[in-house]
Order: structure tokens, then C-alpha cells, then sequence
């Protein structure tokens, strides 16, 4: 062997030795066929893209003092990429992978806000105001407010831009939207400033609000703005079937969304905030069966396995009102033992209250779930922060002490050598949420998450879209994406491992779990089949 020869090997070695503890490292060390052509086909795909869509065609010793053509690179800012991403031939692909499970996801933000807009519309009971009569000089400043009123009291007011318009009167949204003033382009300027308040743009997220802190005061505006429109029982029905459909046509399987249990009571279809959490859980369980039924009918029952809830309040709750919460919380698992698959915190970890602000009823609720004997375990949000040492990065230190069976985001896991170690040795996997987290401004673009820390460290992780209608990135397929593009290690083969773990660290029972596990291995095979198949075309 020569001299060149020999150093090939040991390089070789090196690299092989630095990422045997990777999650894809067994994997990758022995490949079928089909494995290793489809891996190859997203590979080449990837390459040609990388510089047919997202290189720039020019070298570094391009210089032009006055360049103003657009900045475009693999894993580049989301907001300003999506367009192009949809029209790839890599995201065409993986729009078509089985993605196992969606773990992390806020039930407020998972439905287009285009089909959310239309399912108010078609309510007469639902109704709009602004604080003035919406003009071409104020309309950008001001945010929409609905409410649905009883039927007896609807109003009879019929516009929000005309000049009798009296600030803070209800309009009902579908004439609101019909009279809306053609010098505000009209009912499309009305759906316009509806979803302006309902997500968040690009100037917003990399101009005007660039800052975590920023970005999350227009995030929080929005679940305010969107609240009435989601909790009115006749639109929160049809919502959980748009969500549970639409994953579905994303190619997940299983969903464990985080809805948020802070309001105690729904509006019900006579116009009275008076439906208890109960009745949240029977009318979702109703929606989820016709869903299962459906599906039956057309022979696609292999397509869902089931949705379940992880109950949430907020982190800005006193100590004790979060006992009312967790007494709410076990007596919903104890009649609805299908549905709850654990208990967690949520908001902006930076500004709210830290999990140790709660140590007290926390382990009074483990506790008390000792003496009912009821399985609720925690899966906690935690690290989902910039800092280091600060409160939310303590809340990793907490959120494993308690016994969290995932972590929700832990964007700053990876600075804890020994909180990593453990979640190797317990299994406890890392709800990773890349495009949230790009959007809310904890990185300025993919190539700069931590991700690739976690899993070089063995650490298993599912990806999740997080508040998908917030943010645009509707099912799995973008998240996907955006991490293949990021990382020249990270091939399919590694994509297909995260939604095998998304599974595997589900709260799914051991049966559930098994026979979830051999269903998307027969997907991925078909699958991986085919993404073969079109490098032969
Ligand atoms: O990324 C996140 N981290 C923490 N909390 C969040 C995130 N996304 C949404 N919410 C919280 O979930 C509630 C709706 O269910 C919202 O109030 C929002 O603050």
C-alpha cells in the first residue's frame, strides 16, 4: 500500500470513528440495495440543486460593491425560500416520504389560515370589529378582533371601512368582508388583513422584528387574534378534521398535538362560553372515529393510526392555579385514557415563569398520579432559548429531573455534555422544530442549528413543525427539507431514521407502537422504491 493509499485508510477511519455514535450510524453501516440507490437519487438531486436553485453562479472573487441580486444557499432563511423550495424536485419528493409522527405541534397554529378564514366565513354567528373605522393609513397598524355573538344579539352594523363605521361595533365577518372598501382592494384586501394577523411574514421575522424577544410579541398576537375564530364548536370540529386530513396528505401517520387547555370553557353553537374541557375531548373523539371510519370505507386505514393530546396551560399561571390544571388534567386521563398522552408547559420560556416556579404542585401531581395509578407523564418543553445558564437553559436540568419522557424544542441541549448522555442513556428523544426556530429568530438559517450536535452525539430526535399555520411550513415535508439541505452527512437514509424514531418515542403503547413501526416500514420501502425508480427515468 502507498503512502497515499494509507492515509486514505486512516481518514477513512477517523470519519468513521466520529460518527459511529450518530442515530443513522447502524444503519448506514450496511445498506440493501434499494436503501443505497434511493440514497444516491436524493443525493444527486440534491447536488444539482444545490446549484441550479440555490447557488448564486458566482465565485468569491466576484466582487460588486453594488450586488443586489437575491442571497439564495441551501438551508437559507424559510420565509424568503418557500416558494422556490415548493417548486423543487428534492421537495417533490419528500413530499411523498411517510414521515411517522408529528409530536410537536400546537393545535392553534395547524391549519392553513386561507381554510380557517373559510370556515368562519360560513358562520353568521361569527362577528369582527376593529377599534376604528379601518382606513388606507390605519389598516396596517390594526388587528382584528372576533367574537361570536348569540343569536339574538347579531348585529345589524354591515361594514368596517365605511365612513358610519363606529370603532369597536361588531360586524359579521361575511358582510365585513363583502363591504370591505374597494379603495382596500376589496374582499381580498379584507382576507388579506385577516391573515397578515394570523401569521408571520418575512419582513416581520428578518426585518422589523429580528430579535427572539420581537418576533415572539407578534407570535403571541397571533394565537390571541386566532383564539375566537378556533374555540366556537361548529368551526373547532371541522378544524381538528382539516388538521387530522391534512397531515394525512403530508404522509403522517400519528400525531400527538399540544392543545391548549388555559381557557376553561368553548363557545357552543348557541353563542355561550359553556363547554368544559370534557366536552372538547368527546367532540374531538367523535371527529377522530368518523375520520378512522371514513378512511375505513376507502380501504386507507393503514394511513392513520391515531391522534393524541398532550395538555397544555401556560407559563405564566400562578404555582396555584397550575394545581387546578393538573387535577383537570388526571381527571381528562382517567375518562379519556386513549386520548391524553401527557402533560406539559408551554409559552416563551425566555420571559414566562421557569419549570422551578412550579416545583412544588409538580411533584405534588407526581404524587398524586401515584395514588390514582394513572399514566400522564410529562413532556416537557424546555431549552427552547438563546441562553445559556439562564432560566429556560435550566429548565433542561428540570424537565429531566421530573421525568420528561421527550424534550420539547431543547435548542440549547447541545451546550450540556452530560444532560446529552442522559437522554442517550434514558431515550429521551428531542422534539427538534428547525423551521420554528429559524422563524423565531434562535437561528438566522438552517446551516447554523445545533441539529447536527444532537444527533453526531447519538441523541434521538423527531422533527416537528411546531405552529405550522404561523409559520408555512404546512405538514413535514418543509422541515424535512430544509435539514436534508443543511447537512452534506444527512441523506435520506438519516430522514428516514427520524421518522422512525418519531414513532419509537411516541407515547404510543408497546402493541400500538409495533404495529404502527411495521406499517411505515412497508410505506418506506414503497417509498424508497420509488424515489429509485425516478433516477432511472
Ligand atoms: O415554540 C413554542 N414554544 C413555546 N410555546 C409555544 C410555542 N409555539 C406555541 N406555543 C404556545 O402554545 C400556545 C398555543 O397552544 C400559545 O399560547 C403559544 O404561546
Amino acid at each position: 500500500m502507498d503512502a497515499t493509499q494509507e492515509y486514505l485508510q486512516r481518514r477513512d477511519q477517523l470519519v468513521r470513528e466520529d460518527r459511529a455514535l450518530r442515530v443513522d450510524a447502524s444503519r448506514l453501516a450496511s445498506l440493501t440495495d434499494i436503501e443505497a440507490k434511493a440514497e444516491a437519487v436524493v443525493r444527486a438531486t440534491r447536488a444539482v440543486e444545490a446549484d441550479s436553485v440555490w447557488g448564486t453562479g458566482k465565485s468569491i472573487f466576484d466582487y460588486n460593491p453594488i450586488d443586489s441580486t437575491p442571497n439564495v444557499f441551501p438551508g437559507m432563511a424559510f420565509l424568503t425560500a418557500r416558494e422556490t423550495v415548493t417548486k423543487t424536485k428534492l421537495f417533490q419528493m419528500l413530499n411523498k416520504m411517510p414521515k411517522g409522527a408529528l409530536l410537536h405541534a400546537h393545535l392553534d397554529a395547524t391549519v392553513n389560515v386561507d381554510v380557517l378564514l373559510k370556515l368562519a366565513l360560513a358562520q353568521p354567528a361569527m362577528h369582527v370589529r376593529a377599534p376604528a373605522r379601518l382606513t388606507t393609513s390605519n389598516i396596517v397598524a390594526t388587528l382584528p378582533e372576533f367574537k361570536v355573538l348569540s343569536p339574538g344579539a347579531f348585529s345589524t352594523s354591515s361594514s368596517l371601512t365605511d365612513s358610519t363605521y363606529i370603532g369597536g361595533e361588531w360586524v359579521p365577518l361575511y358582510r365585513a368582508r363583502e363591504t370591505f372598501d374597494e379603495s382596500l382592494e376589496g374582499p381580498v384586501g379584507f382576507d388579506n388583513w385577516v391573515k397578515r394577523a394570523l401569521t408571520i411574514n418575512p419582513s416581520e421575522a428578518y426585518g422589523t422584528h429580528d430579535s427572539p424577544t420581537k418576533i415572539w410579541a407578534k407570535f403571541s398576537s397571533t394565537f390571541l387574534t386566532c383564539h375566537n375564530l378556533i374555540y366556537y364548536l361548529p368551526i373547532w370540529q371541522q378544524y381538528i378534521r382539516e388538521f387530522i386530513l391534512s397531515s394525512i396528505d403530508d404522509g403522517i401517520s400519528y400525531v400527538e398535538a399540544r392543545v391548549n387547555f388555559l381557557y376553561k370553557y368553548m363557545t357552543g353553537p348557541d353563542g355561550l362560553e359553556n363547554l368544559p374541557h370534557r366536552e372538547w375531548l368527546i367532540i374531538f373523539d367523535r371527529v377522530l372515529n368518523e375520520i378512522k371510519a371514513e378512511l375505513k370505507e376507502q380501504g386507507r386505514q393503514d394511513e392513520l393510526i391515531g391522534v393524541k393530546l398532550i395538555y397544555t396551560t401556560i407559563r405564566f399561571i400562578t404555582p396555584e392555579e397550575l394545581e387546578w390544571y393538573t387535577e383537570d388534567a388526571l381527571a381528562l386521563k382517567q375518562e379519556f385514557p386513549h386520548l391524553i398522552a401527557g402533560f406539559d408547559l408551554v409559552g416563551h420560556e425566555d420571559s414566562l415563569k421557569p419549570l422551578i416556579d412550579y416545583i412544588e404542585p409538580l411533584t405534588k401531581f407526581m404524587r398524586r398520579r401515584e395514588e390514582l395509578g394513572v399514566d400522564l407523564p410529562f413532556i416537557f418543553h424546555a431549552g427552547e432559548t438563546l441562553g445559556d445558564g439562564n432560566a429556560p437553559d435550566m429548565n433542561l436540568y428540570d424537565a429531566i429531573l421530573l421525568g420528561t419522557k421527550r424534550i420539547g424544542h431543547g435548542y440549547s441541549l447541545v451546550k450540556h455534555p452530560k444532560l446529552m448522555e442522559i437522554c442517550r442513556e434514558k431515550g429521551i428523544a428531542v422534539e427538534v422544530c428547525p423551521i420554528s426556530n429559524e422563524i423565531l429568530r434562535l437561528t438566522s438559517s438552517m446551516p447554523a442549528h445545533p441539529l447536527p450536535i444532537l444527533v453526531n452525539h447519538g441523541v434521538h430526535v423527531s422533527l416537528c413543525s411546531d405552529d405550522p399555520a404561523v409559520f408555512g411550513n404546512m405538514g413535514l415535508t418543509f422541515d424535512f427539507f430544509q435539514v436534508l439541505m443543511a447537512s452534506e452527512v444527512t441523506g435520506l437514509l438519516t430522514l428516514g431514521e427520524f421518522a422512525r424514531d418519531s414513532i419509537k418515542y411516541s407515547m404510543l403503547e408497546d402493541e400500538e407502537k409495533a404495529y404502527a413501526l411495521g406499517l411505515w416500514e412497508k410505506r418506506w420501502l414503497e417509498f424508497l422504491e420509488w424515489v429509485g425508480r425516478t433516477g432511472d427515468e
